[in-house]
């Protein structure tokens, strides 16, 4: 494989290859829009692009805007599903939220299915409701069992909420308001709805950069063992199960494309971040705040389907 021999032989290679795919894919910047439905969200500057890959022997590579802090938004979503799996077991999650794509975009009206579930723990429905199972006696309690668990698989001591991002969002979020009293009406939420909003709003306002997604995706591509220092940090069956989710479903509607077009497990944020696994080798950040219409961001895409070509990456 193209990718062992450039990590093996010749390093200088990959992270020429890694600054040559964020400078040929910047332009396609200007093709997308900022997320304004947060309103905060629309003062990131559209034209920045960085990506980060974290091997798993802890070896790291980097260009352009890697170091930039962005609001990790909807790529939350597999961090509070592992830790709501952790807490419940599967059987209790997956009762209240189904397994399947939803074909519909992360925040549809339609993210609820046939047996009253949201069809996923990958788009905003399904992600409200599992955040609702994390345990702790008070949501003070809940957000600091969260924010530790982030930063103990994210490798990093540096995670903090942007708390203007999440007032911001926790003003406007009408739609992910409707969708949580609707799925408290079919039991499906835990507790009080607006504590488990609040949870969700905070959660989506933690603040990362591409190299810390890279290092989590390098764990996650590690089967949850930390790399360095070998502690299985999330078993092995719950990554499996989270990397399953991601395939299918952690691109909302633009999932399948991505399968065909990159073939990695994967999930987007709103705030420009996108984090992608190659199992067994490496965790892939990438940093781009300009959107295409699904609320992916353009250059992650491009640098992604890039990458993926080059080094023949695709798991399918
Ligand atoms: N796709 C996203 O990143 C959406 C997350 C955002 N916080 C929301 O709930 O709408």
């Amino acid at each position: 494989m193209l990718y062992n021999s450039l990590i093996s032989k010749n390093k200088e290679q990959l992270q020429q290859k890694v600054e040559e795919v964020v400078e040929n894919n910047r332009h396609y910047a200007k093709l997308g829009n900022l997320a304004s439905y947060i309103p905060v969200l629309t003062e990131a500057d559209p034209t920045q692009v960085g990506l980060s890959i974290w091997t798993i022997k802890g070896e790291s590579f980097n260009a352009g805007a890697y170091q930039t802090r962005f609001t990790i938004q909807s790529i939350s979503k597999i961090i509070t599903l592992i830790l709501a799996l952790l807490d419940n077991g599967r059987d209790a999650v997956f009762k209240k939220v189904g397994m399947e794509p939803s074909g519909k975009s992360y925040n549809a009206i339609e993210s609820i299915n046939c047996c009253n579930k949201p069809f996923n723990p990958m788009i905003n429905a399904g992600a409200i409701a599992v955040t609702s199972m994390i345990k702790g006696d008070s949501p003070q309690i809940k957000f600091a069992r969260i924010m530790n668990f982030f930063k103990k698989i994210t490798k990093s001591d540096n995670l903090e909420l942007d708390e203007r991002v999440y007032l911001s969002e926790k003003r406007t979020g009408i739609r992910n308001r409707t969708l949580a009293y609707y799925m408290k009406e079919k039991n499906i939420i835990e507790g009080e709805v607006e504590a488990a909003l609040d949870l969700y709003f905070r959660q989506c306002s933690i603040l990362v950069t591409a190299k810390e997604l890279a290092s989590l995706g390098a764990i996650l591509a590690n089967d949850g063992v930390d790399y360095e220092t070998k502690e299985q940090i999330v078993p092995a069956a719950i990554v499996k199960l989270v990397r399953a989710l991601m395939v299918t479903c952690g691109l909302y509607n633009e999932s399948g494309e991505f399968a065909v077009k990159v073939g990695l497990p994967a999930k987007s944020g709103v705030g420009g971040g996108m984090l992608a696994i190659v199992p067994g080798k490496f965790g892939i950040g990438t940093f781009g705040p300009a959107l295409d219409a699904n609320g992916n961001s353009i250059t992650g895409l491009k640098i992604l389907e890039n990458l993926a070509q080059a080094l023949d990456l695709s798991i399918l």
